[in-house]
């Protein structure tokens, strides 16, 4: 190994809108490596560790290596500004199965802003979905525009929602200015070798001291419904609410 080798695995953050398919694409990520590769997982929740319990009911990995951080009201301030909780479920997840190749983070979803802060995660993938229409893809955001890789998933419902997929992939290639772009569904197994391709290319480009974590931008002011309904953004600095 070069002695410019990281101390510590991989950390790659999954964001997305809600019911993209983060928890599922996990799954088959785990499913696909976890043969050859120590992986853990970190699922972030409003109030609940649902996602955690759907990754270990789905039998993929030992459910001691999944982890899950309860964020409160905000799901992103768990995975952008107070990012505490998430390292110290990342450091503790590795010194007990130390030691560990690749911990995947998922993001609680519930728009389509959410980034993760290069100081969490080393790499990112965004996740959409063919169900949402083909036009998410041209409207961007900092998550679609400068994510790692850019998923469009469930490409095996596009005959049934009218999507082109190879059109919302074009699409999306031109608003990240040719960064890459992956139709994928759990159903299409070329699709899932070429995700397994991706993880291994940039764990091998981390483990080589040439992969140089991205930050995406800040999310934009979005609304919440809890507690009687806030905007709210974060902007790195100041992280501020109005009711
Ligand atoms: N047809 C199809 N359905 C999928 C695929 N991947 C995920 N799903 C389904 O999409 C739904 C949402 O998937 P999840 O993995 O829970 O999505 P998520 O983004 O983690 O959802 P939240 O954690 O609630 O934000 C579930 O019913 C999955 O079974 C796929 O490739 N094809």
């Amino acid at each position: 190994m070069p002695s410019s080798a990281p101390a510590r695995a991989l950390r790659l953050g999954v964001a997305g809108p809600v019911g993209t398919g983060k928890s599922s694409l996990i799954a088959t990520v785990c499913r696909a490596l976890a043969g050859e590769l120590r992986l853990g997982v970190i699922t972030n929740d409003i109030y609940t560790d649902e996602d955690a319990r759907f990754l270990r009911s789905a039998g993929v990995l030992d459910p001691e290596r999944i982890r899950a951080v309860e964020t409160g009201a905000c799901p992103h301030t768990a995975i952008r500004d107070d990012i505490t909780a998430n390292l110290l479920a990342a450091e503790d997840l590795e010194s007990d199965f130390a030691p560990l190749d690749v911990v995947i983070i998922e993001s609680g979803g519930d728009n389509l802003t959410a980034t993760f802060s290069p100081a969490l995660v080393d790499a990112q993938i965004f996740v959409l979905d063919v169900a949402g229409g083909g036009d998410v893809a041209r409207k961007g955001g900092p998550g679609i525009a400068r994510a790692d890789l850019l998923v469009v998933n469930k490409t095996d419902l596009a005959p049934y929602v009218g999507v082109d997929v190879a059109q919302m992939v074009a699409d999306a290639t031109s608003a990240r200015e040719g960064g890459p772009v992956l139709a994928l569904s759990r159903t299409d197994e070329a699709s899932v070798a070429q995700l397994k391709a991706w993880v291994r290319a940039v764990l091998a480009s981390y483990r080589a001291g040439e992969h140089t974590a991205i930050d995406p931008g800040p999310m934009a002011p979005h609304f919440h419904a809890e507690e009687g309904g806030y905007t709210h953004s974060h902007d790195g600095s100041a992280h501020t609410h109005t009711h």
